[in-house]
């Protein structure tokens, strides 16, 4: 490992590192999808590892902005994560990861994120999946069964190209009320969400984008989907993304959906957790959940400044001790005074009121996981008793993370 060295991997330098990427993918995609990814790396912070002139490892970062409860943060979103196969299980990933954070903490980001690749990586570098998923599947082939009415306003299709004007200032108003959104800019809604072609599967139709509400309204709510048709299978309905302001509006967009003639089956990926459609579809053989799934892995980089950057549902005094293998200035006892008024995390000599990973607060730290549930999972510690229901009152969301772009 000594003769690997980290440093920035140049734009001239981005042909090699997306070839590196693709090896370690086993990918080999067209010019268009090259270029595209050009353009991603370009905008990417890019950590080399070097040997000599040889790259052999590519870690690159988004410049990002997250929502967390009451606010959003900068974070370095990682991506194409790779490591030669000839250089894996040296240690080029943890240097990289270093790297990285050191990074963080100079251009004062206190979060990192990413999705993983494979679930069994990531935890050993303190990063917690504080996002999940639902994968959700509607038998549309007979009417879909609602115990609330839809609202009855208009719904409308509109050009794709159109939607970010549209949609933007909709959909920020969601990420303010979800933590775990990444902020959108027009490339960003262009590139990744209304793009003609699909990057997974090229027999689905272009993005439709349905909005329910007159022109002349504000949106009250859209959904995002493609379609495809086969002889061998009903028709299918993916839905990439719903919103909706009320309930009523949710269910005009489910019943839209489920309704679309030559289709019979909805598949949506990534819903929230707590989707309300679960509480008032009248029928859960015709609404299932299918899979769930780790989203946003979440790394507090600096635990005091991503702690005293979130609101706080309820006041709590506690002292947490953090274990934090990797970033020795997050390790140790600190006195977290927080209420909704703001916060204070600082160093202390007092005991312990709490033991915890530094992975395992991060899985807590958009409100999606309970301390308590750390506690029967043998994963923290309670010293006082009492602690870990201070601390979930006082980290309790509305609404649970949820993170829907892929990165
Ligand atoms: C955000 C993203 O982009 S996710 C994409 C991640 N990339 C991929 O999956 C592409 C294919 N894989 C690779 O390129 C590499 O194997 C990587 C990046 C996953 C790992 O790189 P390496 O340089 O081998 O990791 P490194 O040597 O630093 O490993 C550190 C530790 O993680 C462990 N580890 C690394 N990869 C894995 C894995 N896939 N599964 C389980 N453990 C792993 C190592 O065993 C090691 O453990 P130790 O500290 O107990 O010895």
């Amino acid at each position: 490992m000594e003769s690997v060295q980290f440093r920035d991997i140049p734009e001239a330098g981005i042909d090699r590192a997306l070839s590196l990427s693709y090896l370690v993918f086993h990918e080999n995609p067209e010019d268009e999808k090259r270029k595209h990814h050009h353009d991603l790396l370009r905008g990417c912070t890019r950590i080399g590892a070097y040997e000599g002139e040889e790259l052999v490892g590519l870690v690159a970062a988004f410049p990002f902005t997250v929502s967390v409860p009451g606010g959003e943060l900068p974070c370095p979103c990682l991506t194409f994560v790779s490591v030669a196969p000839t250089h894996r299980r040296r240690g080029v990933l943890s240097g990289m990861l270093a790297e990285l954070f050191a990074r963080a903490t100079a251009d004062g980001a206190p979060i990192a994120a990413l999705w993983a690749s494979e679930d069994a990586i990531y935890g050993r570098f303190g990063f917690g999946p504080a996002t999940l998923g639902h994968t959700v599947e509607v038998d549309s082939r007979r009417p879909l069964a609602l115990r609330i009415t839809p609202d009855d306003r208009p719904l409308r299709l509109i050009d794709p190209s159109d939607a970010p004007g549209v949609l933007g200032e909709y959909y920020d108003r969601t990420r303010a009320e979800r933590a775990g959104r990444i902020a959108r800019g027009e490339a960003w809604w262009r590139e990744e969400w209304l793009v003609e072609e699909d990057e997974e599967d090229d027999e689905l139709s272009p993005p439709r984008v349905v909005v329910l509400g007159a022109p002349d309204e504000p949106v009250a709510g859209y959904a995002i989907y493609r379609t495809r048709t086969r002889d061998d299978a009903p028709g299918l309905v993916r839905l990439d993304e719903l919103e909706a302001d009320t309930p009523a509006v949710a269910a005009a967009l489910w019943r839209y959906l489920a309704s679309i003639d030559l289709t019979g089956l909805v598949r949506a990926w990534g819903r929230p957790v707590d989707d309300p459609l679960h509480l008032f579809s009248a029928d859960r053989d015709q609404v299932r959940v299918t899979g769930e799934f780790p989203a946003l892995w979440v790394r507090l980089v600096d635990v005091r400044g991503a702690l005293e950057a979130r609101s706080w549902a309820a006041p709590v005094d506690v002292v947490l001790d953090v274990r934090d293998g990797r970033l020795p200035a997050n390790e140790g006892r600190h006195r977290l005074t927080a209420s909704p008024e703001g916060c204070t995390y600082e160093r202390t000599e007092d005991p312990a009121d709490l033991t915890l990973d530094v992975r395992d607060l991060a899985a807590c730290y958009l409100g999606g996981t309970k301390t308590a549930a750390l506690l029967r999972a043998g994963l923290a510690t309670e010293h006082t008793p009492g602690t870990a229901a201070a601390l979930d009152a006082a980290l309790h969301t509305a609404l649970l993370p949820h993170t829907v772009d892929e990165f």
